[in-house]
Parts: structure tokens; sequence; C-alpha cells
């Protein structure tokens, strides 16, 4: 297969275009400093801003046994990237044929299908078989025409912001470092699904949310969380676990309890924005102490989200 043939899939433009390129997910401050930087520079040129994002890690297809999470689908990525205002946003498949690529084949097939001017690279990013990072393409790229920019690292409490620091802080339950680097609470979107129907039982029914994509799932235990569902925000408890109470046995769910709520959720969409860590989850000996304890946390609930 030729060059051309493997980026066929991309439609052409006509260029000048300034491109950044990498997965994107979450889209975190890090990624957005990248992307105002290709929009400047896309404005200083008169020309149009591109995003080639991978749908899956390369990791993933580089080793398929990796067991991989996300932190935003790719849809969600793609909308976030648009809103930001980036012209062109390509989806990008990994491929054997692409890996094999040297970093002068992958630059210069991408100058010929889109036009491009100038590539930006956040940091420690590498292009090629040659693995070329900014520097080495700076140096000794034979697209001479083309410009390489890099972008350093945004840091936050002391560390570089990095989509895989973020997925270690959520299932750490470190909700707020999440929240610090993604520059908004993180969340899960899934469908409502049904449960053991124990919760309306026991006076605290929940919303069983299954996510449709390997999400990255905080470290169970007890969240302060909110909700989004038909349009509108609930306070939520939310509880990631395998209620010990119960079950000896139980699968992982996540569920949630929307405070000042009653309403059929089932098969609806909701997005879970995670907020702060309360507690692990117990074995409790008795439904009652359980139901007690549930009390507490609601109340914790409605204090620290009583701004939102
Ligand atoms: C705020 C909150 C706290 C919870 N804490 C615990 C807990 O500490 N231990 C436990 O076994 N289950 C806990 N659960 C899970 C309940 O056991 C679960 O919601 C109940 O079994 C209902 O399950 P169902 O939705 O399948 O009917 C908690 C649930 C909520 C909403
Ligand atoms: N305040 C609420 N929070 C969450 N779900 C609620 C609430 N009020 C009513 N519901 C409905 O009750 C369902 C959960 O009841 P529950 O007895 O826990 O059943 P299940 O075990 O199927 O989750 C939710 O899926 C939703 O449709």
């Amino acid at each position: 297969m030729s060059i051309s043939d493997l980026f066929a899939s991309i439609e052409p433009l006509e260029g000048p275009t300034v491109a950044t390129i990498g997965t994107f997910d979450g889209v975190h401050l890090g990624h957005q400093a990248l992307l105002q930087r290709v929009q400047d520079e896309a404005a200083k040129r008169g020309a149009k801003s591109v995003a080639f994002v991978f749908k899956e890690q390369p990791r993933a297809f580089i080793k398929p046994s990796t067991q991989v999470t996300y932190l935003s689908d790719f849809e969600t990525r793609r909308e976030i990237l648009t809103k930001i205002g980036i012209d062109h946003v390509i989806e990008l498949e990994f491929s054997s044929a692409i890996q094999k690529l040297s970093s002068d084949e992958f630059v210069g097939a991408l100058r010929d299908r889109i036009g491009l001017v100038s590539l930006i690279l956040g940091p420690g990013a590498m292009i090629g078989s040659d693995r070329a990072g900014v520097e080495q393409l700076s140096a000794t790229s034979e697209h001479t025409d083309i410009d390489f920019i890099g972008v350093p690292a945004i840091v936050v409490d002391g560390e570089a912001v990095s989509s895989s620091v973020i997925r270690i802080a959520i299932v750490s339950g470190n909700c707020e470092l999440a929240s610090k680097m993604l520059g908004r609470n993180y969340s899960i979107s899934g469908i409502v699904a049904d449960g053991e129907k124990r919760g309306r039982e026991i006076g605290f029914p929940t919303a069983n949310i299954e996510p449709k994509f390997p999400a990255t799932v905080p470290e169970n235990g007890i969240y302060a969380t909110l909700v989004e569902v038909d349009g509108e925000t609930h306070k939520s408890a939310t509880s990631i676990g395998v209620r010990p109470t119960f079950e000896t046995d139980g699968g992982r769910t996540i569920e949630a309890y929307l405070l000042d709520f009653d309403g059929d959720l089932y098969t609806k969409r909701l997005r879970l924005e995670f907020v702060t860590r309360l507690r692990a989850e117990v074995a409790f000996d008795s439904v009652e102490q359980l139901v007690e304890q549930m009390n507490k946390d609601v109340e914790q609930t409605r204090q620290i989200l009583a701004n939102n």
C-alpha cells in the first residue's frame, strides 16, 4: 500500500493548516493549552486548525493485552475539541502500516494531504517509527518548510498534567486532583440499568449506571456526585463497589441515589460527575446500620454540594 493510500480516508484539505496529533483522552488542561496554541498559530498564518485524534490509545494497538481505560469516549473528545474551536477534528486509525512510517514519511503525507505548514506537539510526543520529537524534527527533518513547535507541560500541584496521571488520580479516589487537571469534574456517562430492586425497599432507590466504553472507574467507595439527566442537574450520593452488606461475590456496580428526586430513570442516559470521595464501602452487620450510614452520607453530600 502506498503512503497516499494509507491517508486516503482523510478528507483532503487545501491548506494551509496547523495541526496537532494525539489521543486527547480527557481533553485536560495540558491538551487545552496545546489546542489553544494550534489555534493561535493557525490564526497567525491565516490557516485552519486541525487535530488528528487516535480513537484508541496507540499502546492498546501496540500491545493488545494491555488493559486500557479512558477518561472520555471518542465522541465526547470530538465534541469538546469542536467546541474549543478546532476547525477539523480528524479521526486517525492507528495501524501497523502507519506505525511503520518514518516521521519524514508521515509529515510528508500530511503536507500533501492537508497542506500542513506547522505541526505542534505536546511534551514528550514522538512521531514515526524513528520516534522523533520536536527537537529532532526541527533539526533533521527533510521538511524544512514545516514549522515544528513543542508546547510545555501544564503543572498542577507540582505535577505535569497528563491523561495517565489523571487516570491514576481517579482510580485512587482523588476526585479533586482529577478536577483540577481536567479543568472540570471527572464524569462517567451511561444508561440506567436494572439492579436487584433492593434500593427502594431500604428507602434509597439507586440508578445503576453502565458505561458503554472502558471508562476509568473511581476506586470503590461512596462519593458526593452531581447527576445530569434530561437536561437537569441533581445532587447525588453514589456508591461504587460490590455491596458487601448484601453480596458475597457481587459484581462491581456504580449506583447513584439522587437527592430530593422521585421518578423513573430506567434506560435513560445519565452523566455522573465526581466531586469528592466520602468513605470506603463497608460490610455492615445489618441493613439498619447501612441505612443509618446512608442517611449520614446524604447529609454530608448536601453540605459538600451546598454551592452547586
Ligand atoms: C450513599 C450510598 C452508600 C452506600 N454504602 C454502602 C456500604 O457501605 N456498604 C454496602 O454494602 N453497600 C452500600 N451501598 C449500596 C447499597 O447496598 C445498594 O445501593 C443497595 O443494595 C441497592 O442495590 P440495588 O440498586 O441493586 O437494588 C451504598 C449505596 C449508597 C447510595
Ligand atoms: N431518588 C432516586 N434516585 C435514583 N433512582 C430513583 C430515585 N427515585 C426513583 N428512582 C428510580 O428507581 C430506580 C432504582 O430503584 P432500585 O430499587 O434501586 O432498583 P434497581 O435495583 O433496579 O436499581 C432507578 O433506576 C430510578 O428509575
